[in-house]
């Protein structure tokens, strides 16, 4: 017989008690908490098809008018390109069409990239992709490169339909870009992008939710950090 059987049990790394710890302490939700979430839910629901809607209205020429302005603003924002990969997205729904923009930046020495939805639930990839190249098809038919050539962004420009002064933006609700930027180990920058009328007081932020660096408009650029420095001043 084995001595060691008559040893009091041992674990390889401390027991955890985590679970005899009220929920909320533990930064996890409770049963109040999922009514609130699933309050919040039904909220940006309805606000991203209001958002959407409103969006949409919004002739096609001065939406193009608005998009080149952000465009500018980004640009003057994030300075020198050389050498760094920049990340936009191919357009649909109204969004600000940041293809020139891309161009420009592969003018300026820089790389650029979109977006890919590898799968729902997932985070997003991001493939080098330069105007002239080919694109498929990708997850709701969205264009993606066709050859597929993963790359880390320096920048991350992320178009919302909703966004807030605390830089918190609201998407289409697949909680890509939240996923994206809480799994990589370095954080781009981060620009949310989107036309003045798409702000709202607040989305409600959740604990996914991951703050804008800045949020640029056609009439604005939001920095979430000065207003809070100057709230507390
Ligand atoms: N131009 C652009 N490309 C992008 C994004 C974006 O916001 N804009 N994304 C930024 O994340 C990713 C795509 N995100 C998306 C998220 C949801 C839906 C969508 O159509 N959702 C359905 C509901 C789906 C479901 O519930 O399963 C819908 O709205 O009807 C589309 C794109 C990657 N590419
Ligand atoms: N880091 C994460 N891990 C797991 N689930 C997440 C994460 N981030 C977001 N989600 C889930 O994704 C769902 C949608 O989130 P949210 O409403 O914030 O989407 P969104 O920001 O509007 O979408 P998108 O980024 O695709 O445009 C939520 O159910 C949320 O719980």
């Amino acid at each position: 017989m084995d001595d060691d059987d008559d040893r009091p049990a041992t674990f390889a790394s401390p027991a955890c008690f985590l679970h005899e710890i009220d929920p909320a302490y533990a930064g996890l939700p409770g049963p109040l908490d999922l009514q609130a979430w699933r309050d919040v839910n039904r909220w940006r629901k309805s606000e991203r098809e209001r958002l959407l809607a409103e969006r949409l209205a919004i002739p096609a020429e001065v939406r193009a008018g608005h998009g080149e302005a952000i465009a500018a603003r980004v640009l003057a924002e994030i300075g020198d390109v050389e050498g760094r990969i920049v990340s936009a997205y191919w357009p649909f729904r109204g969004e600000p069409d940041f293809r020139p923009f891309m161009e420009e930046v592969a003018r300026r020495g820089g790389r650029t990239a979109l977006p890919v939805v590898v799968e729902k639930g997932r985070p997003l990839e991001f493939h080098l992709w330069q105007a002239g190249e080919a694109l498929s098809r990708g997850v709701w038919n969205i264009p993606v490169p066709a050859a597929a050539n993963p790359c880390r962004p320096d920048i991350v420009i992320a178009p919302v339909v909703g966004y807030d002064p605390a830089g918190y933006r609201l998407g289409y609700g697949g909680g890509f870009f939240d996923r994206t930027l809480a799994a990589m180990a370095e954080r781009p920058r981060v620009i949310g992008i989107g036309y003045r009328s798409a702000r709202v007081s607040t989305i409600y932020p959740q604990l996914h939710d991951v703050p804008m660096d800045m949020i640029v408009t056609e009439a604005c650029t939001v920095r979430p950090q000065d207003s809070t420095v100057r709230a507390l001043t």
